[in-house]
């Protein structure tokens, strides 16, 4: 039996735990501080035991993922050491940053004891156990940051076992990491938290501010929504990195002050071609780019018209579909369709309406 222990068994805690549980030879723990939380995780079968007691989660665990805020994370590896854990457990983390965790635990960590850094690409702006899914990592990309000298075989276990997940497992050196990720996840939510601030700014002279956003701005600030606490530690840890981006998007700024001071038109419309240019060359949506994350799951039979049916049950039921993948669909197995929705409204009502007739996970 494989033993998972997972520590902060929220939104990403929560999606791994699924990922694991029920699956034939593992056991997953979960664990919080917090009794009433205990008893949800076990309430919505999320683990197969919960606990407040850390050692207890930890007896002879293989694998303990940390899925607690960022900033918490070297104190739960210090403390995690000094517990009786079992030869050639891997430590590994799910924290939105990478170098501080991943050098830390490297002096931290004891004999026959590995800490691999991770990061699954992959999320959203919601955040606690009742926003995991078992699917939110199909596709994304998971970094792993092993520090020098971890050995090959423990990353190879570790991937082994990520595998499950249906991510695609990188290796990137940490401190590049962060240099990436803040540039592509940590600085677009600044942005974003700082452009939703300024309309509120002046929406508290003129309410027709909120009332006219539309799709544009409801595009690039979804993600002001996400977790403050979540974000401050990644913020507050990746801050150098972050400082140096600022100076840069400064520099991004000012040049549009320049062309609109200028009236040059045709710079103004260089500045959208090229960017619409790389953009376009962006790989393949993956989970963690997409843009409506209100989604469900169907298992379909294989056979003709049955994506036709769906649509239009939901468009009898004047249901908006934002977007429909199918994940997976051969002959020999019934086939998956993601169904995504813009509010959690329409997906808790279409999941109602599509369970009547197929197998719908959230
Ligand atoms: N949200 C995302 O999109 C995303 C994506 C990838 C990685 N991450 C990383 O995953 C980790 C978890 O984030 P999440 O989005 O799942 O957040 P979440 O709020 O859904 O889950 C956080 C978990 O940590 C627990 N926790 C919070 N404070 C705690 C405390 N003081 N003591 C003990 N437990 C505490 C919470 O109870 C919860 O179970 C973070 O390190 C974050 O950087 C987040
Ligand atoms: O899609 C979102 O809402 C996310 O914020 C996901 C996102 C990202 O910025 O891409 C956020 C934080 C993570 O550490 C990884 C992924």
């Amino acid at each position: 039996m494989t033993k998972i222990a997972i520590f902060g068994v929220g939104l990403i805690g929560g999606s791994l735990a699924l990922c694991y549980k029920g699956k034939p030879g593992f056991t997953v723990v979960g664990h919080s501080p917090n009794p009433k939380s205990v008893e949800k995780l076990l309430k919505r079968n999320v683990v197969d035991i919960a606990t407040t007691n850390m050692a207890e989660a930890v007896v002879d665990a293989d694998y303990i993922f940390l899925c607690v805020p960022v900033g918490m994370l070297e104190d739960y590896v210090r403390q995690l050491v000094e517990l009786p854990l079992k030869p050639g457990c891997i430590i590994t983390d799910v924290g939105s940053t990478k170098a501080s965790v991943t050098e830390s635990s490297a002096k931290i960590v004891k004999e026959n004891i590995y800490f691999i850094g991770g990061h699954p690409m992959a999320g959203s702006e919601r955040h606690g156990v009742e926003a995991a899914s078992s699917h939110l990592f199909e596709n994304a990309f998971y970094v792993l940051t092993p520090a020098e000298g971890t050995p090959e075989a423990e990353v190879d276990r570790l991937t082994e076992l990520l595998r499950i997940t249906k991510a695609q497992i990188v290796r990137v050196g940490a401190r590049e990491h962060d240099d990436i990720v803040g540039a592509i996840s940590h600085l677009p939510h600044i942005i974003a938290v700082a452009l939703v601030n300024q309309v509120r700014g002046y929406n508290e002279t003129n309410p027709l501010y909120q009332n006219l956003a539309a799709g544009g701005f409801r595009d690039i600030t979804r993600i002001a929504s996400s977790e403050p606490m979540i974000w401050r530690d990644i913020l507050v840890n990746n801050r150098e990195v972050l400082l140096r981006l600022l100076k840069d998007w400064h520099l991004e700024i000012a040049q549009f002050v320049q062309l609109l001071e200028a009236g040059d038109g045709d710079g103004i419309a260089e500045h959208f071609r090229l960017a619409g240019e790389f953009r376009s060359q962006l790989p393949e949506r993956r989970k963690g780019m997409i843009t409506s994350l209100f989604d469900i799951y169907v298992d379909i039979p294989d056979h003709p018209g049955i994506i036709g049916q769906i649509t239009t049950l939901l468009g009898n039921a004047r249901i908006n579909l934002s977007n429909i993948q199918i994940i997976e669909s051969r002959e020999d197995v019934p086939g998956v369709l993601r169904l995504s929705f813009r509010n959690q409204e329409d997906a808790d009502r279409a999941s109602a309406l599509l369970g009547q007739q197929y197998a719908v996970h959230v």
